[in-house]
């Protein structure tokens, strides 16, 4: 992945996404070197999608009808070639949100399929004991993303203390970041469109998302370090993402 030619080519990332975390997605990746353009009208979100680098269909604030669109959206870019992913946000929570993923997950080609562990969970049918699971304890969010990736056919990132990168088969975990990142809203939005961003840039799917995990909880350790609190903690957060690590 090569975070100079992303920030010469800035890629149009198209968002479909909730309204809490909007202007910080937009923010996150101007900052990141990203294009951001939130657009949710059906009329217009074919024409956006196929032009854009990539998009992100994310569920958080979904209405019946944003399903249509949302397909709508993903096949256009399907046809073009543009990457997809798709964030469950809350698929554990009710059966409107199961169902629309697993319509989208059926009518779109998905690139990638990112949530936490108890988003991911709900999605492999996995009933989860604890809240907060993660990969460290039991390895339990690499089974869930293993199997989450089998059934939905695609790339799975589940995020947490541990991050589990999967297709199934092979797993990478990453174990960067800060607890920091769970007292603010957003923080897996915006990873996700710092995710999507690189995937328009690099083919290599599981590199680009390995790469954003990396990148983006490097840059929120640093934040950590010059932060108050949540407060102080998301502009300095947004200061690290414009720069360049190693
Ligand atoms: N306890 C933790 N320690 C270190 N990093 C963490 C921790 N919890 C989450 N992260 C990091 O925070 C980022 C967001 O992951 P998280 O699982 O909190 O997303 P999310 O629940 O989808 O967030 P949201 O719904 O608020 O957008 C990831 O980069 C992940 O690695
Ligand atoms: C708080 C919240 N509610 C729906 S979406 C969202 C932002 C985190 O995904």
């Amino acid at each position: 992945m090569n975070l100079e030619e992303l920030r010469k080519k800035r890629p149009l990332v198209h968002h479909i996404t909730n309204e809490v975390v909007m202007n910080f997605s937009a923010n996150g990746l101007l900052a990141f070197g990203g294009s951001p353009v939130m657009a949710k009208e059906k009329e217009e979100v074919e024409e956006i999608a196929r032009v854009a680098g990539a998009l992100v269909l994310n569920i958080g604030t979904i209405r019946k009808e944003d399903i249509e669109t949302m397909i709508k959206a993903g096949q256009a870019a399907n046809k073009t070639g543009v990457p997809v992913l798709l964030d469950p946000v809350g698929a554990g929570a009710t059966t409107f949100r199961k169902q629309a993923v697993q319509r989208i997950v059926k009518e779109v080609d998905v690139s990638v399929v990112k949530g936490n562990a108890g988003e991911i969970a709900a999605l492999a049918d996995i009933p989860l004991k604890v809240k907060g699971v993660d990969a460290d304890e039991d390895g339990d969010a690499v089974e869930i993303a293993a199997e989450a990736a089998k059934r939905m056919q695609t790339m799975v990132v589940v995020t947490g203390k541990t991050d589990v990168v999967s297709d199934g088969e092979d797993f990478t975990t990453s174990s960067r970041g800060t607890p920091l990142l769970g007292s603010i809203t957003g923080a897996g939005c915006l990873l996700g469109s710092i995710m999507a961003a690189c995937m328009a840039i690099e083919k290599d799917k599981k590199g680009a998302a390995l790469f954003a995990l990396e990148f983006y909880n490097k840059a929120a350790e640093r934040a950590e370090t010059k932060a108050e609190g949540p407060g102080t903690f998301v502009p300095h957060l947004l200061d690290e993402l414009a720069k360049a690590y190693d």
